[in-house]
């Protein structure tokens, strides 16, 4: 479980990126902050590996203050994936994945096959293992990125938009594989992203922030469109947009589901 207690950031400018956040995620359940450009969910996401520290409060995982913890052990304990993959450009994609388990003190011939075996976790053909990361495509690269947040089996995964970069077809077998990711291995998964249409599809949890990090409002998919906070929350869920309104239409005795913009999306199976 990770706690934010409390939380501010203010950073050395004086610009004030979370003025005052508590939340509970529970562990092996996806929470997703979702918010426009500068709501400061990066700020709030680097503070679960103190790539960020606090101003003020505390971020408690399994209830122990992270600020009492060595700083580079904590942040080897925990997965991050971050945009653009962030792989080494002069290191093949095997050695990009490797790298994170020898720091960690593992030897050379496990580090490799561990490497090996999470590739093909992340559904990528090993036969890529041995090309650099300009070789590969931006979804590749993306699946790179993940092998790499996953290959030391941390409890927590840290994802930074982790795939913004690629185009809409990848984007959604990147999403699909990360629910299978999700299912097989039990993660405490923080996931941040601006899209609402992933955060709903990702999300256990999912928390939509303001500008300073101020919630808007906090709960699972269903809670959230079932009584949106606010017309900040129900504008922002697009429920005003017609896609998410939906009724049913009968055609010869079967029963269409139609949006609000009047375009059929689906049938509905008698139970
Ligand atoms: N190191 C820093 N120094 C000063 N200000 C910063 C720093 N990092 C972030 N900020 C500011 O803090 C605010 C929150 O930034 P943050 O990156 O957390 O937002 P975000 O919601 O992740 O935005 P984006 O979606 O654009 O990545 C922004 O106003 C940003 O400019």
């Amino acid at each position: 479980m990770i706690e934010y207690r409390s939380i501010g950031k203010t950073f050395a400018d004086g610009t004030e990126a979370v003025g005052d956040f508590s939340l509970v995620l529970p562990s092996r359940t996806t929470t997703v902050f979702v918010g426009s450009s500068g709501c400061g969910k990066t700020t709030l996401l680097r503070m679960v590996n103190r790539m960020v520290d606090p101003s003020r409060g505390q971020v408690l995982i399994d209830d122990v203050d992270i600020a009492t913890r060595n700083r580079v052990e904590l942040r080897r304990s925990i997965g991050y994936v971050m945009q653009n993959a962030g792989l080494l450009p002069h290191r093949k994609v095997i050695d990009n994945v490797a790298t994170v388990l020898r720091l960690n003190g593992v030897g050379k011939k496990e580090a490799r096959d561990r490497s090996y075996a999470v590739l093909e976790t992340v559904g990528l053909d090993t036969s890529l293992a041995t090309k650099y990361p300009s070789q590969l495509s931006g979804g590749q690269q993306q699946r790179v990125g993940v092998a790499r947040g996953l290959v030391s089996d941390p409890n927590i995964l840290l994802m930074d938009e982790p795939f913004g970069a690629v185009d809409p077809i990848v984007r959604e077998e990147l999403q699909t594989e990360l629910l299978r990711l999700q299912r097989d291995l039990d993660k405490t998964i923080v996931f941040v992203t601006h899209d609402i249409d992933e955060a709903f599809l990702l999300g256990d949890q999912v928390v939509i922030l303001k500008k300073g990090g101020e919630v808007a409002q906090v709960g699972s998919p269903a809670d959230i469109l079932a009584a949106p906070a606010d017309d900040f929350v129900r504008s922002f869920v697009g429920i005003d947009k017609g896609s998410r309104t939906l009724h049913v239409e009968e055609r010869d005795g079967v029963r269409v589901v139609v949006d609000g913009t009047g375009k059929a999306t689906g049938v509905l199976e008698s139970s």
